[in-house]
């Protein structure tokens, strides 16, 4: 709701849980309950803070740990690995497979029991390859294959 009285940017809003009024940024979507006193800031060109990722994994033999949920001793090679990955991709990319049940049945990673699902995470908590295709990728995105010490990856930012 628009508000003459507000600074620039600002939406008075109506929490339902309790009553209260809280004020929403329009730009970055954070609200406040303080009646802001200057203009809302635009969203910084520095991007999310955090995102949430699912990813589908691909072990090899010289992974971190080449093991997993799914074979004990991991003795494919990266380039068979890469193979994989990207025949999975092209099954997503394609509507053959949900990117959710591809990574229930074939991630190397145990995150494969949530669908591939990693939560949300900052910068600083994965291993950089990773977080840098994470954090270039807009929401509903795919990315191509990534290469970190645990494998290939294919990364599908969800938030
Ligand atoms: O590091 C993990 N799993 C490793 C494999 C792996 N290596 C990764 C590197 C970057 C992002 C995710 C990754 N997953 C393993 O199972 O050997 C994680 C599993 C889970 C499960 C749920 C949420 C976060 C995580 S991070």
């Amino acid at each position: 709701m628009a508000d003459d009285s507000l600074p620039a940017g600002w939406e008075k809003r109506l929490s339902r849980s309790t009553g209260q009024h809280y004020y929403l940024n329009i730009y970055t979507k954070e609200s406040q309950w303080d009646v802001p006193d200057k203009p809302a800031e635009p969203a910084n060109s520095a991007g999310p803070e955090q995102v949430q990722c699912s990813h589908l994994l691909v072990k090899h033999k010289d992974s971190r740990r080449p093991s997993s949920w799914r074979e004990e001793h991991i003795t494919r090679t990266k380039e068979e690995a890469l193979e994989l990955v990207k025949s999975y991709r092209e099954q997503i990319v394609h509507g053959k497979a949900s990117f959710a049940d591809l990574a229930q049945k074939c991630s190397d990673c145990s995150s494969a029991k949530r669908g591939g699902d990693l939560g949300p995470f900052g910068k600083g908590a994965m291993q950089k390859p990773f977080e840098e295709a994470a954090f270039s990728l807009k929401v509903g995105e795919l990315s191509d294959p990534v290469f970190t010490d645990s494998g290939v990856h294919i990364i599908l930012r969800t938030v």
